[in-house]
């Protein structure tokens, strides 16, 4: 029982609402991923089930017990600050084997087993090379994972990493955000893990967790997200180049409901028309993830799909990694941008057909930014 329950938990510094009335269960040995741009309230979410900030209301529990009164020391979890919080005087070794030596856990470790879990964690995290050095002979990403090993060096019923990779280089943030999840199922401890980048959280958590300027606007797998963003910002934040925003109006055509935006009249899927149809909206944008819009179709039967077909000029197109994308603008003015493969022919210019599937689009009310599909 080692789950982490939030109830109704606010976090104020005076006036300033950093957590504002959050609502979640982290399962007992899951990885969740909490993804929010910088201020969005992580680290004082982290920080309250550490123990070091008050919770300002609500309640906190870990393993079904309520923890807003105990001491960090009794919590059992082990957190990785952003900050890396080093002992400035102490080499990295005697840093990493700090957690071990408290009063309460010096008992139950040899010197021996405390020189071989040092070992273990530091040829992990590819520091083992340091061991002698002390803090300020470190970089700033040798740093962290310095403060990284000192969290994993234990057994907590909890593992908070505050942005635990954020300042390494790019090949050692792939490699250790592969290798932090293999050693948390390993070890079956939950973990709560905080970053910025979506694609981060999408590879490391078994669900994510969005947080955006305190609120908590959705939970869930990588699926569910990219599939049924709850919120307006989330197709901001977990799409680069962010998704598409159409702004218009639905439009009756017999019995269907289609949006309209400048001469382009989207198809809509059946379950949003239903939605739309229970429920009306003074004001409504129509989003899609630019991955989600189709130029070209080798292999994807158009017929068996409906969808819209929108003509539009070519404006650039640019790579980015394994795929291009492509900026393009329709004669009436409509901007949207698309993903394709390398491969396809696309110069400044070119009139091309895309595709917007209609079970790839996503409605939002304009007034709450909700999806439509989710709200009550
Ligand atoms: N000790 C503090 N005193 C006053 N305001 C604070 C304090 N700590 C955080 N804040 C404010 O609370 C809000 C949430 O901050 P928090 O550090 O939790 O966000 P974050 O999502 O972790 O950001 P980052 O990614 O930059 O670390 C921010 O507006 C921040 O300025």
């Amino acid at each position: 029982m080692k789950e982490v329950e939030f109830v109704e938990v606010v976090k104020k510094y005076g006036d300033l609402v950093a957590v504002n009335n959050l609502n979640l269960k982290v399962n007992d040995g899951e990885l969740l991923a909490i993804l929010g741009a910088p201020g969005a309230g992580k680290s004082s979410t982290l920080k309250m089930v550490a123990g070091v900030e008050d919770i300002t209301s609500g309640v906190i529990k870990i393993g079904g017990q309520v923890v807003n009164d105990l001491d960090p020391s009794e919590r059992d979890v082990a957190m990785a600050f952003e900050t890396y919080a080093l002992y400035p005087h102490i080499s990295v070794f005697e840093n990493i084997a700090f957690p071990l030596r408290s009063p309460k856990r010096a008992k139950y470790f040899t010197e021996e087993d405390i020189k071989k879990r040092v070992r273990e964690v530091a040829e992990f995290l590819e520091i083992d090379m340091l061991l002698n050095r002390k803090p300020k002979e470190l970089s700033g990403g040798q740093r962290q994972r310095v403060s990284l090993a000192r969290c994993l060096i234990r057994d907590p019923k909890v593992f908070l990493l505050d942005e635990p990779i954020a300042h390494l280089d790019a090949k050692l943030r792939h490699k250790l955000r592969r290798e932090l999840k293999i050693w948390q199922q390993r070890k079956k401890t939950t973990m709560l893990y905080t970053t910025t980048d979506y694609l981060e959280a999408f590879s490391v958590g078994d669900r994510i967790a969005v947080l955006h300027r305190g609120s908590l606007l959705q939970v869930g797998t990588w699926d569910e997200i990219y599939e049924r963003p709850a919120h307006r910002f989330i197709g901001q934040l977990v799409s680069d180049p962010p998704m598409n925003f159409f702004q218009g109006q639905l439009v009756r055509n017999g019995g269907a409901i289609l949006f309209e935006t400048k001469g382009i009249r989207f198809a809509l899927s059946p379950e949003i028309q239903k939605r739309l149809m229970e429920r009306s909206f003074e004001e409504v944008i129509l989003g899609v993830f630019p991955s989600k819009v189709l130029l070209e179709f080798s292999d994807f039967r158009m017929e068996e799909h409906t969808g819209t077909l929108v003509k539009a000029v070519v404006r650039f197109s640019e790579v980015r990694g394994s795929r291009k994308i492509v900026f393009a603008q329709t004669g009436e003015g409509v901007t949207f941008t698309a993903q394709a493969a390398l491969g396809i022919q696309c110069p400044p210019g070119s009139e091309r057909e895309f595709f917007f599937p209609a079970a790839s689009l996503q409605v939002f009310d304009n007034i709450t930014q909700r999806n439509v599909l989710l709200l009550d």
